[in-house]
């Protein structure tokens, strides 16, 4: 759990800093990074929007763990009770939404409210957010007023590019609403002064464009979004830039809205440093399990004896298809070079390459192309491949000490056994450390990881046929 962080004396140091230092990115970084592939927050974050082909159903409720007791709180079970501009709700509809997500149905009311309210909600990856503030942001426009009013902050260039999209998308039949992007390559000529009405960029760039050159004014803003935060926290120098826009803000005519896909308490902290008095909802994250999924480990003595126990297997069960977890990009190659050599149609995600080839990486593996996907933690989160029956852990997930990362483990293989279907993991340990770090996973979740010898071609024969 990360330690606990005293945001009100971040904020006052933050404050007097005079330039944010930006991380170097050092020989011990870069090494470091090559020892662990790491996954990067904001690459994941726009791998799973990319790829995602609609809303995350999430059958949990809805948690208000604070509101403005004066302000009545309800939710609402159509667009329609929202009493939307009828060319914005015509873009709702033109955008295949017939019923609000679940975070929608409580969170809009509050943002569309009259007073604003400030907002802070949770809610994990796909289930809506970004198209809640997105509305709130199109409502909140006043398209008599020629200068912005509403200031949008993502962490990186391409999410504020996919953010922008979607405003673009829902006020298709609201021309007269303009948006200017504030991220690198967007050049203002000095002395101007901005007409657009939505600003959507990255804090650097934002904070140049209204405290360096003033070509628009904080303090006219009506509603300011924060999105992706626990992202934003992540990135060295987000928050000190967020902490000075904030303070140009005039928070008695400003509604402030920020958004999380996890529920890290720091990103809460930093939350309630920025948003004073807020509603607080949150839409708990659906528990992934290990039920209808069988665990086994491997006892092997070095990698090429776990590489005979993967083709072992790949020989016998009749998989759909498989994804094998290495610790490094290394292992990765490694593995992949060796399994093609033999005649395997294996594909390699690692933090190698870049978004756009893993997305093309996943779409041929999602097509079937290949029928093993070797990877690394990049791949770890929010990433949907229903087809896939088998996972094997090359590598058990250890965190930075060395210890059973079981979280990862969850997300690694929480995802074979879902939607009913049963699911196999098959976990390699060549040593005493990484049969330690099996054995505190299987107390960990309290599920028995059986031993599984894969010489014993009829005890394979019996996991592929389900028994
Ligand atoms: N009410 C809705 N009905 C149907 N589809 C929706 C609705 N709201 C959003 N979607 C779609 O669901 C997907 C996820 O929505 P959105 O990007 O707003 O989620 P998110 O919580 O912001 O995800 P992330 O945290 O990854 O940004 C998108 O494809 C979006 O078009």
């Amino acid at each position: 759990m990360s330690e606990k962080i005293d945001w009100a004396k971040y904020v006052s140091e933050t404050e007097k800093k005079i330039e944010c230092v930006e991380i170097s990115n050092s020989d011990e970084a870069e090494k470091k990074s090559e020892d662990s592939d790491k996954p990067n927050p904001a690459d994941a974050s726009l791998l799973a929007k990319i790829i995602r082909k609609g809303l995350v159903e999430n059958k949990n409720d809805i948690e208000v763990q604070r509101k403005d007791p004066r302000s009545p709180l309800y939710s609402i079970k159509s667009f329609e009770a929202l009493n939307l501009d009828p060319n914005l709700l015509k873009g709702v509809y033109e955008m295949g939404f017939n019923a609000p997500s679940k975070i929608q149905e409580t969170a809009l009311p509050a943002l569309l409210a009259d007073p604003p309210q400030n907002l802070i909600a949770q809610s994990q990856s796909g289930t809506g957010k970004t198209a809640a503030f997105v509305l709130a942001m199109l409502s909140r426009v006043d398209v008599t007023k020629k200068y912005p009013q509403v200031l949008c902050l993502s962490p990186t260039y391409e999410l504020a590019i996919q953010t922008g999209e979607v405003a673009a998308h829902m006020a298709k039949f609201c021309p007269e609403i303009e948006m200017k992007y504030a991220v690198s390559g967007e050049v203002v000529p000095r002395n101007t002064h901005l007409t657009e009405h939505i600003i959507i960029g990255t804090p650097g760039k934002v904070l140049d464009w209204a405290v360096k050159f003033r070509v628009f004014d904080l303090k006219k803003l009506c509603a300011f979004v924060l999105d992706e935060a626990d992202v934003m926290i992540s990135m060295q120098g987000h928050q000190d830039q967020c902490i000075r826009i904030h303070k140009n803000l005039n928070a008695a005519t400003c509604q402030m809205m920020f958004f999380s896909a996890t529920y890290d308490q720091q990103v809460m902290d930093f939350a309630e440093l920025i948003v004073k008095n807020p509603i607080i909802i949150r839409l708990k994250r659906e528990e992934e399990s290990l039920d209808n999924i069988r665990q086994y480990y491997v006892r092997c003595n070095n990698p090429d004896e776990k590489y005979t126990a993967i083709t072992n297997i790949y020989g016998t069960v009749g998989i759909g298809q498989a994804i094998i977890f290495c610790h490094t990009r290394r292992t990765a190659a490694w593995l992949s070079e060796k399994m093609s050599k033999d005649g395997h149609a294996v594909a390699v995600l690692s933090g190698d390459l870049t978004v756009e080839q893993r997305i093309s990486v996943l779409d041929r593996f999602r097509e079937g192309k290949e029928k093993v996907l070797i990877t690394t933690n990049v791949l770890s989160r929010g990433i949907d491949v229903e087809q896939v029956t088998i996972v094997v852990n090359f590598d058990l997930p250890i965190d930075m000490n060395g210890k059973a990362d079981c979280e990862t483990y969850l997300h690694r293989i929480g995802r074979t056994g879902r939607f009913g279907k049963s699911g196999i993991a098959i976990n390699l340990v060549d040593s005493e450390k990484s049969m330690g770090v099996c054995k505190a996973i299987e107390q960990h979740f309290d599920r028995k990881i059986h031993l599984l010898d894969t010489d014993d071609s009829d005890e394979i024969e019996k996991i592929g046929n389900g028994n």
